[in-house]
């Protein structure tokens, strides 16, 4: 079993925090963005991808947001309805801010980057009055990701829904989402992002994303089991390592350890890996399954995203993903 008990009885399981934005995936894959004449739009920021995998497996989903005064703001919560999403707690802000756009460019399966255009963007004009307490009390879970710890006011907001899930009960997820273009300094990220992962009772990252906060102490532990007793002495309950095509690596603070393998895939994009994972780990979290079978469940669902031209879109089905299992168990691919 899960080790994280979620409320009962809650009209919604789970709500995603921050980032609302627009990817602009290539057409044109094995070349560079320069050479990239066409592309293909998709909702994406890393929050609202998890909160779309969530709303795919099943799970009723909210949202708290901003999103710009335009066709795209609009886009945005056009695509979250009707996948059943509630979108009562996002804003549409009226400051003349605009959506956060991610080109991507994709040279080959292995070498991906991505282009953000994200100068006034709307999803950091998030302010904590926004953020509504009774929103927030009606959900089993929220999803805090790192990147609306960059700028205030959405910084500010973040500490507010972390402070109103506390009281209500409401199991916070921290994903580190480390998106250097948002920050003025990893130093500055390092601070924010331990303030928030001391409030955490599940935190997702990367090595190296972790590695912001221990640089910072001047503690770099390069060890994941270092890493994961730093926070069990917090708040936190579950720590994941990830690491990419190598896997992940699940802590949890009664001691146990979990190594998550990978499931072959035909690569044609990196990003979305992450996202994928996280979603269909914390659906299996919130299923109360053991960690290692969260880990099989996330590998299984990023193998069929990185597989995939988005990231939204392509966020799989329960059945999607239980196929990919019994494929991988009966034969091996
Ligand atoms: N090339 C890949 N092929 C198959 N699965 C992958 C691949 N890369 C990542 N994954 C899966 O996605 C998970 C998260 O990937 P990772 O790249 O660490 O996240 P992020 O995109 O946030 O950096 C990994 O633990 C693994 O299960
Ligand atoms: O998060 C963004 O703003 C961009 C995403 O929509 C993009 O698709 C992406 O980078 C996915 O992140 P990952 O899952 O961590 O690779």
């Amino acid at each position: 079993m899960s080790c994280i008990q979620f409320q009962k009885n809650r009209p919604l399981d789970f709500i995603g925090l921050g980032r609302l934005c627009i990817d602009l995936n290539a057409n044109e894959i094995h070349r560079p963005m320069e050479e990239t004449m066409t592309f293909t739009k998709y909702v994406g920021g890393s929050p609202a991808n998890i909160s779309i995998a969530l709303a795919r497996l099943g799970m009723q989903v909210g949202f708290i947001g901003r999103v710009s005064d335009d066709a795209h703001g609009r886009f945005i919560v056009q695509y979250l309805k009707k996948l059943n999403i509630n979108t009562d707690n996002i804003i549409v802000d009226q400051s003349g801010s605009v959506t956060g756009l991610a080109f991507t460019e994709i040279k080959s399966p292995t070498d991906c980057s991505i282009l953000m255009y994200r100068d006034n963007v709307a999803d950091l004009k998030l302010e904590p009055g926004d953020v509504s307490e009774s929103y927030v009390r009606q959900a089993k879970a929220l999803l805090i990701s790192g990147t609306a710890l960059a700028q205030s006011p959405s910084r500010e907001a973040v500490f507010t829904a972390i402070e109103h899930a506390h009281k209500h009960g409401v199991i916070v997820f921290f994903d580190l989402d480390y998106r250097p273009y948002t920050w003025t300094s990893r130093e500055e990220t390092g601070m924010y992002y331990k303030q928030a992962a001391e409030k955490s009772d599940v935190l997702i990252g990367g090595r190296e994303e972790f590695d912001l906060i221990e640089a910072l102490e001047g503690s770099l532990q390069q060890d994941d089991a270092a890493t994961a007793r730093q926070w069990f002495d917090h708040r936190a309950q579950v720590v994941v390592v990830k690491r990419g095509g190598d896997g992940s690596t699940a802590f949890t603070s009664q001691g146990d350890r979990y190594e998550g393998s990978v499931f072959p895939a035909e690569v044609v994009k990196t990003f979305g890996a992450g996202d994928s994972f996280a979603g269909a780990f914390i659906y299996g979290m919130m299923q109360g399954w053991s960690l290692d079978k969260c880990q099989q469940f996330g590998s299984a669902s990023a193998s069929i995203v990185v597989s995939s031209h988005s990231c939204s879109d392509a966020m799989p089905t329960l059945q999607q993903i239980e196929d990919r299992i019994a494929r991988y168990v009966q034969q091996g691919i």
